[in-house]
């Protein structure tokens, strides 16, 4: 079988080449580019060590390794995503697209086709039912990475290969130490995603700008202050406001008028919602509902937390509707919203979060 291993010279991908030599294979290692190094110099990206400790893993086991360029394609795909979504006042999860148009996307077309199985370090796992193959959790519930690859479709998901999936960080960290890698001890990145390495409001002011607002207390219509823009500031957002009295939250955004309202305390009520509304939703592997009145009980993800929360799913049309058993924090328009089954074992598929703010 020929593997492409996609390694970031990062603890959890080094592991997953020496999980493929143990268990014979001989996968050919791909380190992909995207940065903005050339970019005015702003962006302190890593991926000359990367590729160093990339290249030590691929000598230390004997595998071909091709350094490849995505840049442009994240560019076009990613970066657009995200700045038109920062303009339309909603929340964008730049890392759930990479994986879906870069990392399995455009790879796939370029390079990825020529192999049978692409392998990653991401902790999730895959389910074989009557012929189909799920995305499922990881053994590790912590370090879970499924809510990220909520956006993959079916051929990405038959075609993946997660050799760390069933493993608990811990062990990876001890294989990598035990085999002496030099990523043994490296800290975490925080993705692929550039937006993880450089200054977010630098980078919005650069491609946005400023426009001035106001702030008002969402319970009392007092306005508190000044904003730069609403783009600056996201739902469930505490820190950067420059108020006094605080803690403050970012309730809601106005965008047509430019005001963001907040909330005052260090628990807001209003900062929590029990419905979700899923637009666009994509199921992974199949539809497995079809049609239906009535809900389904379910368990999800608004964002990349250790916790399912449990909820029922309504379809209206063509909108998937949440019902939660808990209060949620900070629903925002843009997220991903990512279904699990009952168990939270199998991702069922996701939709983008559409509630109405104003
Ligand atoms: N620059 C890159 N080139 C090739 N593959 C990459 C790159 N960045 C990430 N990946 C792949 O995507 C997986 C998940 O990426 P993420 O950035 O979440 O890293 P991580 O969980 O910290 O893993 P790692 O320790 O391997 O960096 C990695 O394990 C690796 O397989």
């Amino acid at each position: 079988m020929k593997i492409a291993a996609l390694v970031s010279g990062g603890v959890d991908s080094s592991v997953v080449v020496h999980q493929l030599k143990e268990q014979g294979y001989d996968p050919t290692i791909f380190y992909i580019r995207i940065g903005m190094e050339d970019e005015q110099g702003y962006i302190d990206c890593p991926a000359e060590e990367d590729i160093e400790i990339t290249t030590y893993i691929a000598k230390k086991y004997g595998c071909k390794m091709e350094v490849v360029s995505l840049h442009e394609e994240y560019w076009e795909n990613v970066v657009s995503y995200t700045i038109d979504a920062v303009k339309r006042g909603l929340t964008p999860n730049p890392d759930m697209m990479c994986n879906k148009l870069i990392k399995f996307g455009c790879f796939e077309q370029k390079w990825g086709h020529e192999f049978d199985k692409i392998a990653t370090g991401h902790y999730a796992t895959t389910t074989e039912i009557n012929g189909k193959t799920w995305l499922s959790t990881a053994k590790d519930h912590v370090k879970d990475q499924t809510y990220f690859l909520g956006q993959i479709d079916y051929l990405q998901v038959s075609k993946l290969m997660f050799p760390i999936g069933n493993l608990l960080k811990s062990k990876v960290r001890a294989i990598a130490a035990q085999a002496g890698l030099p990523s043994a001890q490296r800290k975490d990145s925080q993705g692929i995603c550039f937006l993880g390495k450089i200054n977010y409001n630098d980078f919005i002011r650069r491609y946005l700008g400023e426009r001035k607002g106001k702030i008002v207390e969402l319970e009392t219509g007092k306005i508190l202050g000044k904003h730069d823009g609403y783009w600056y500031h996201t739902i469930g957002q505490r820190k950067g406001l420059g108020l006094s009295g605080g803690p403050w939250f970012v309730i809601k955004k106005d965008t047509k008028r430019n005001i963001v309202y907040v909330s005052n305390g260090y628990d807001p009520e209003t900062q929590y919602g029990k419905v979700v509304n899923l637009a666009g939703f994509s199921f992974i592997t199949e539809d497995i509902w079809g049609d239906f009145n009535g809900s389904k009980d379910i368990t999800f993800k608004i964002r990349h937390t250790p916790e399912f929360t449990r909820g029922r799913i309504e379809k209206i049309g063509d909108l998937y509707r949440i019902y939660s058993d808990d209060k949620v924090q900070g629903i925002a328009s843009g997220q991903f919203g990512v279904v699990y089954d009952n168990d939270s074992k199998l991702c069922i598929g996701s939709g983008m979060i559409a509630n109405d703010e104003d």
